[in-house]
């Protein structure tokens, strides 16, 4: 399997089409301080620790105010190129019996926040606002954050797929990926089911795509003034997985200046496709509306190589393992055209990705 290599329940992955790191053990850790040039102050820890092909973990908070995140450079690095042995396929098919066992905030009151930001935006305070809710998971075994993303890495293989002391996910968006000058983002906003007649109702839903539209442009405002050449896609295309497809858009651009990944993640985090627009407007209410922490939910998840590149997932389709309990995230836009009732169910459509990986009833 392509994690074979991840030996440690404690230790890092960030994988792609069975490409990509692992990491076990830990040989130097940092807690970037909750403050907002917090990148910045990682890529300044790192300067000195990584060599130019050394590869570090990462994974922020959405809040830069919260803490909880952190900077690994493993102890034994493996580079994951192929399918990999078998190895663990009696560990991925284990049977965990996991329960619901509540969340932060009810269905009911998260219904109710979104249709309070509903009518902000019908006022005129700001145009959209994602709003998330939680779900806890209870087992009766500790959890295998291994087992678990392998689970992912093959339902999911376009998806990033993370591992991160505990923090298991598949994500489908690039917040920014480095590599030499070159720069590329693909945001997604805007969210169906699989099938083709909701993928052509989502290409035609003029909601979804203003919805869209918020997220591309607070990644080309991010992007814009760092590159040369910035191109963005002039149309929003299907990105289509096994449960879901969205809206997307690429961005890709030749950087002015050498810029570390970290300086690009602090330009782009948060992008309208977890925040908000304006984002100085949206993003400070999103606390009180959803009336819970992100922790790592949202925030950048990926790796860091010591010469500056790196590439970043936005975490999302994601838990926290705490060992025999989970907790589950997943959040949607909100625009003025938003129903509460369908706005839940898209996260539960979401929320799904992680119940059916961990064997969860799946609604
Ligand atoms: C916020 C999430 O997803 C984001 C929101 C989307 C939307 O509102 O349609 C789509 C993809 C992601 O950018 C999530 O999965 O929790």
């Amino acid at each position: 399997m392509t994690l074979d290599a991840l030996t440690d329940p404690a230790g890092y992955a960030f994988v792609q089409q069975q490409q990509g790191w692992i990491g076990n053990g830990v040989t130097d850790r940092f807690e970037p301080p909750t403050i907002l040039d917090r990148f910045t102050r990682s890529a300044e820890w790192l300067s000195d620790r990584l060599a130019p092909d050394g590869v570090a973990f990462a994974s922020f908070t959405f809040d830069a105010g919260s803490d909880g995140s952190a900077i690994a450079i493993p102890e034994q690095l493996v580079r994951v190129d192929g399918p990999g042995s078998n190895g663990r396929a009696e560990l991925v098919n284990g049977v965990n019996k996991v329960r619901y066992a509540g969340a932060s905030v009810s269905e009911v009151d998260w219904m109710e926040a979104v249709a309070t930001a509903t009518a902000q935006i019908r006022e005129g305070r700001y145009d959209k606002v994602v709003l998330a809710r939680d779900l806890q998971v209870w087992a009766d075994d500790v959890l295998d954050p291994i087992g678990l993303a392998e689970k992912l890495a093959a339902r999911f293989p376009s998806c990033m797929t993370f591992v991160h002391e505990g923090f298991v996910g598949a994500t489908p968006e690039l917040l920014v990926r480095r590599i030499g000058n070159r720069v590329e983002s693909v945001v997604l906003a805007g969210t169906t089911t699989p099938d083709d007649a909701a993928g052509r109702a989502l290409l035609a839903s003029e909601k979804d795509r203003e919805e869209h539209g918020y997220a591309k442009e607070s990644a080309r405002a991010a992007l814009a003034p760092l590159c040369d050449d910035l191109e963005v896609d002039a149309d929003p295309w299907l990105l289509r997985l096994d449960n879901l497809q969205h809206l997307a858009t690429r961005l890709t651009g030749t950087l002015r200046e050498p810029t570390h990944v970290l300086e690009l993640v602090g330009a782009l985090h948060p992008t309208a496709a977890v925040g908000g627009t304006p984002r100085e407007v949206a993003v400070p209410l999103i606390g009180s509306l959803e009336g819970m922490d992100r922790a790592r939910y949202a925030g950048p998840v990926g790796v860091v190589r010591g010469n500056g590149d790196g590439t970043f997932g936005i975490a999302l389709r994601c838990a926290q393992l705490t060992a025999r309990r989970a907790r589950l995230f997943a959040g949607c836009g909100i625009v003025a055209g938003s129903l509460p009732e369908a706005e839940l169910e898209e996260t539960r459509l979401k929320l799904n990705t992680m119940q059916q990986a961990l064997g969860a009833r799946t609604n």
